[in-house]
């Protein structure tokens, strides 16, 4: 039977459910076939009972998808898990400042010297969601990790919120399960769909393969074997090609993957490419020294191979239908010329660097090089280098606008004189730019007029100035430490550095595999993997050798490296930058293909 097929006869037999199958397999093709089958069936019910279905999803990409696949309908809520919970339980005050005094309780007692414990039911009387990482439990505020258990405290404490929540909504769906967080499914299936089993329908969709984040639940087989959910597998790959669908195989072992009849056959290959033409680590040379002098060879190797395959008609410009993948961001950085700016992000942020940096999703890089509108993916040109760009190109009509926007300078430029005193300004901050260090320009733009910071930028500003024996809570405390840090730091690099980086953004042919890859799909794939570029996230050869002794280590290899492998239509090439040892290439042999595998070797 087809597995829309079956997920109907699911629905109809009123049975929760989970569809785990592999990369390209169509499970956010089902999701919307589910959709637009309730909707065709069920409408008038929904609409009768003033009912919606909902649909959780992670990513932007896919938000719009089922948006625009199914219509824009109105029956249909697509949001994200904390938009949803918290709709959920908002209206709720009273238990809500209940249950958010006992998750303060839980977080004073896992960290008794930073949160400290209060009397939350004395001393507030509303709990609002403040769409910020951490809680504010003084001010009421609950962020955005403590949502989720908030809510399972809510959810677990009330039975009249779980039956409402049924009531309101009789069919759940979940994309991408995998990246759900434990705290989550409990609040979803063992207090809402226990305790609802007659009227509500949960359906997961995804893959335990492609969990990203450690977050996540990964799988929900555990919900299986207990029979709370029924489990649909689905053998099809639409998207690749035999030879990368075979490699894939490989790399799993809960799934093997096949062509669906009805497709046409595409001429499709795998490649791995090892680099042994590093010289050996000198006596008594520190590991960091030695690695730092393979640099130059390994983004000559990485040139040479990109070179190779756009001779033979792969193409990485912009929008173009291939892609390089690389796993290592600071190997991205590095070569851009943004390498120190990496790394002063990275402190900071940890595994949202990427997020920051590379995606652009904070308030000094926007400044610096504008941003992408999430909801629309437009580029939103609003930064300095923008800024420098309108006028060296000279687009004058988007300069004027870029200014009207975001200066404090007058744009009624009548006289020759207004003119000129706005070009000597832009003039001069195109000279100092190339030498001076972020601090100088940022004081310069600001002192000009040529740009009004925004909020974001305002607002460390101000941090880093604060005096921190005026604080009493050391959370609070720890965080302005660590904002001005980063603030300070980041502020003496030479602004050089933003100009690489404006550079990079604008190229994009470069890509991080993070989980803005998952349900895209490019022509031809070359990924590239780096043991030496974040160590403590990910480790190759361990995966590959089977050596790895930290679990959640080679849980994330493997993961990443079957997402980004997975994104591959026709064409796949991995290129190990750092030498993989000979067990490792051993595996990599069985996996690709005696014949798939080539050296870059010394000359
Ligand atoms: N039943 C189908 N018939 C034809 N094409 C399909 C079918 N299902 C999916 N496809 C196509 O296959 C590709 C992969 O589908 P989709 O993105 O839904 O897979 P996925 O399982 O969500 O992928 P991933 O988890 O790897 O991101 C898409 O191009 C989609 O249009």
């Amino acid at each position: 039977m087809e597995v829309f097929e079956k997920i109907k006869q699911l629905i109809i037999d009123r049975n929760s459910f989970v569809l785990e199958a592999g990369a390209g397999s169509g499970k956010t093709y089902a999701l919307i076939q589910t959709l637009n089958y309730l909707l065709q069936s069920k409408s008038k019910t929904l609409k009768y009972n003033n009912q919606k279905i909902v649909c959780i999803t992670y990513t932007n990409v896919a938000k719009n998808q089922i948006i625009e696949r199914i219509q824009n309908n109105p029956l249909v809520i697509v949001s994200t898990i904390h938009e949803f919970l918290w709709d959920c339980i908002k209206s709720f005050n009273k238990q809500l400042v209940i249950e958010f005094d006992n998750v303060n309780t839980d977080r004073h007692n896992e960290k008794p010297h930073k949160i400290a414990l209060l009397d939350l039911q004395e001393e507030i009387d509303t709990v609002e969601y403040d769409d910020w990482v951490f809680s504010d439990f003084e001010q009421g505020k609950v962020g955005h990790d403590d949502l989720i258990l908030l809510s399972k405290k809510m959810f677990r404490a009330n039975e009249l919120l779980t039956s409402i929540i049924a009531a309101k909504y009789p069919y759940i769906f979940i994309d991408e399960y995998q990246d759900t967080a434990e705290d989550t499914v409990i609040s979803l299936i063992d207090y809402l769909l226990e305790r609802n089993k007659d009227r509500l329908i949960i359906g997961f969709y995804g893959d335990s393969y492609q969990k990203i984040y450690d977050t996540g639940i990964g799988s929900l087989q555990e919900y299986v074997d207990k029979d709370k959910i029924t489990l649909i597998t689905k053998q099809e790959n639409y998207r690749s090609s035999e030879e990368v669908i075979k490699l894939l195989n490989n790399v799993r072992d809960n799934i093997k993957q096949e062509i669906p009849e009805s497709k046409d056959t595409v001429l499709g290959s795998v490649e791995f490419i090892n680099c042994e033409n590093y010289p050996p680590r000198a006596d008594k040379q520190k590991i960091t020294d030695y690695e730092k002098s393979l640099i130059p060879i390994k983004n000559s190797n990485y040139d040479f191979v990109k070179k190779t395959l756009e001779d033979k008609g792969w193409n990485f410009g912009k929008n173009s239908d291939d892609k390089i993948l690389i796993i290592a961001n600071s190997r991205v950085s590095q070569r851009g010329g943004f390498g120190k700016l990496y790394k002063v992000y990275s402190k900071r942020y940890g595994q949202m660097a990427n997020d920051k940096l590379l995606k652009r999703d904070h308030p000094l890089t926007t400044l610096f090089v504008g941003t992408i509108d999430k909801k629309t993916s437009i580029e939103r040109e609003i930064g300095i280098e923008n800024l420098i760009k309108f006028y060296q190109k000279r687009d004058y009509g988007n300069l004027i606008s870029f200014l009207k926007k975001n200066s404090a300078l007058s744009t009624n430029l009548k006289h020759h004189k207004d003119k000129k005193e706005i070009t000597d300004k832009i003039d001069e901050l195109i000279k100092i730019r190339k030498s001076k260090t972020v601090k100088d320009v940022l004081d310069f733009v600001e002192s000009k007029g040529l740009i009004v910071f925004n909020q974001g930028t305002k607002k460390l500003i101000e941090k880093a100035k604060i005096n921190l024996d005026d604080i009493n809570d050391e959370d609070e405390k720890k965080k302005i430490i660590k904002d001005t840090a980063f603030f300070n730091t980041l502020i003496s690099l030479q602004y050089k550095e933003v100009i690489n980086l404006f550079k990079h953004s604008q190229n994009e042919n470069v890509f991080s595999t993070k989980h803005g890859t998952k349900g895209e799909e490019y022509r031809n794939v070359l990924v590239i993997i780096d043991d030496t570029s974040w160590k403590q996230m990910y480790n190759f050869q361990n995966f590959f050798n089977n050596t790895e002794e930290k679990p959640e280590r080679k849980l994330r290899s493997k993961n990443l490296f079957y997402v980004s492998c997975s994104r591959a239509k026709e064409k796949l090439v991995v290129l190990g930058l750092s030498e993989m040892e000979t067990q490792a290439m051993k595996a990599i042999r069985s996996w690709f293909g005696e014949n798939n595998v080539s050296t870059i070797g010394n000359p």
